[in-house]
C-alpha cells in the first residue's frame, strides 16, 4: 500500500463551510457487500443480483495488473505532495485539472483535493505539465496505461451484465464506453487526514470528505488505498453502510445512465465519503460514460411493451442539466415521465 509519506500542502488561508453528518452506525443486521469473481462462470448472475439489490459490488480477479495500479498510485502521491501553489497551476478542474475543497461549481465543499482527467491524454498532459513544470511523462504513461486496462475491465463487466440481463446484443453497453467519442472521465481524489479539532463538530457529527450523491454515468470503477471512508446507502434510502476498504479489489457503482437504460430496474447507488482523522485516502475512479450525442433510453429487451419511465434525452442534455445541480440533488427527477393515470 502506498500512503502519503511526504507532508501535503493544501490551501489553509481560505475559510470553507464544511458539512458534517451523523455517522449513523448503519443497520441492526450485518450487510455483506456482494463480491463478484470475474473469473467464475456465475459472474453474470451475481452482477445482475448485486445491481438489483445494492447498485454496488466488489470485483476480484479483475485482471488489472497490480503494477499498473501501484504506478499510478505513486505518481498521484507525488502530485498531491507538491506545494499547493504548484498543484494549483493545474487548475481549475474544468474540464480537467486540479481542484481543492470545492466540488463542482454550485457551492459543494468537501475535505478533498482532486485531479479531474479526461480521455484526451494530450490535454491531460498539458494540464499536468503546468504543475510539474517539466515533462510529466511518467505520470501520463501511468495514467494512460491504467485508464486503458480499467476501461477494459469495465467493458468486461458491462458485457457480463448485458448477458445476465439477456439483452439482444452482448456489447450493447460496452460499445458506448469503447466508442472513441465516449465521454468517460477519470478522477483522482486525495483526502488528507482531517485534524482532530475539525473532524467532529459540537454535535459529534463527522466531517464530510465527499458529500452524498449518485454518479451520473453508466458505471463507475473505484479503487482506493486501504483507508476507510466510503459509505453506500441501501435501497430503503435511509441506512448507510461503511464499505471496508480493499486495495486489491475494485468497487463498481451503478450510475444514473444505467438506471435509465434498465428503465429503473437498477438504481444508481447513493454514496459518500467521510473524512478520516488518521490516514489519507487516495481513490482513483473511472466513470464510464457514453458519447455526448447518445440518446439515453431503456434497452429494448427490458421493455416488453412497457412505457419508459423517462423522457428521451441525450447524454449531452443530461450533463448540461446535471452540472447545474448540487451534489446531493436527484438529477434524474428532471427527466422522469409523469405516469398517465
Ligand atoms: C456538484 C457537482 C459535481 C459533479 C457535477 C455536479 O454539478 C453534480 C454531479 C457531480 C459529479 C459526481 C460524480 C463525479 O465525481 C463527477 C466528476 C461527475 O461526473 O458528477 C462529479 C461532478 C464534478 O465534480 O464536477
Ligand atoms: O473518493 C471516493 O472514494 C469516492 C468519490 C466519489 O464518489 C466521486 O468522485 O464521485
Ligand atoms: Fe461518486
Amino acid at each position: 500500500m502506498v500512503v502519503l509519506s511526504k507532508p501535503t500542502s493544501t490551501s489553509t488561508s481560505v475559510q470553507y463551510s464544511y458539512s458534517y453528518i451523523r455517522n449513523c452506525k448503519t443497520t441492526t443486521f450485518p450487510i455483506i457487500i456482494p463480491v463478484v469473481d470475474l473469473s467464475k462462470p456465475d459472474a453474470k448472475t451475481l452482477i445482475v443480483n448485486a445491481c438489483d439489490e445494492f447498485g454496488f459490488f466488489k470485483v476480484i480477479n479483475h485482471g488489472v495488473p497490480m503494477d499498473s495500479i501501484s504506478n499510478l498510485e505513486s505518481e498521484a502521491v507525488n502530485f498531491f505532495s507538491l506545494p499547493f501553489h504548484q498543484k494549483q497551476q493545474a487548475g481549475p478542474p474544468n474540464p480537467s485539472g486540479y481542484g481543492n475543497k470545492k466540488i463542482g461549481v454550485n457551492g459543494d465543499v468537501g475535505w478533498v483535493e482532486y485531479l479531474h482527467l479526461t480521455n484526451d491524454q494530450n490535454y491531460n498532459s498539458m494540464r499536468l505539465s503546468l504543475a510539474f513544470g517539466h515533462n510529466p511523462h511518467k505520470f501520463c504513461c501511468a495514467l494512460s496505461e491504467y485508464m486503458c486496462t480499467v476501461r477494459k475491465m469495465g467493458c468486461e463487466i458491462l458485457d457480463l451484465m448485458a448477458e445476465g440481463l439477456n439483452t439482444e446484443q452482448k456489447n450493447v453497453l460496452s460499445k458506448l464506453v469503447m466508442d472513441k467519442e465516449s465521454d468517460s472521465v477519470f478522477r483522482l481524489n486525495h483526502y488528507p487526514p482531517c485534524p482532530p479539532e475539525m473532524g467532529l463538530n459540537n454535535n459529534g457529527e463527522d466531517m464530510v470528505g465527499f458529500g452524498e450523491h449518485t454518479d451520473p454515468q453508466i458505471i463507475s470503477l473505484l479503487r482506493s488505498n486501504n483507508t476507510s471512508g466510503l459509505q453506500i446507502c441501501l435501497k430503503d434510502n435511509k441506512s448507510w453502510i461503511s464499505v471496508p476498504p480493499d486495495h486489491n479489489s475494485f468497487f463498481v457503482n451503478v450510475g444514473d445512465c444505467l438506471q435509465v437504460m434498465t428503465n429503473g430496474r437498477f438504481k444508481s447507488v447513493k454514496h459518500r465519503v467521510l473524512a478520516n482523522g488518521l490516514k489519507s485516502r487516495l481513490s482513483m475512479i473511472y466513470f464510464c460514460g457514453p458519447p455526448l450525442g447518445k440518446k439515453i433510453t431503456p434497452l429494448h429487451s427490458l421493455m416488453k411493451g412497457k412505457q419508459s419511465l423517462y423522457k428521451e434525452f441525450t447524454w449531452f442534455e443530461y450533463k448540461k442539466s446535471a452540472y447545474a445541480t448540487r451534489l446531493a440533488d436527484n438529477r434524474l427527477r428532471h427527466f422522469e415521465r409523469i405516469a398517465a393515470s
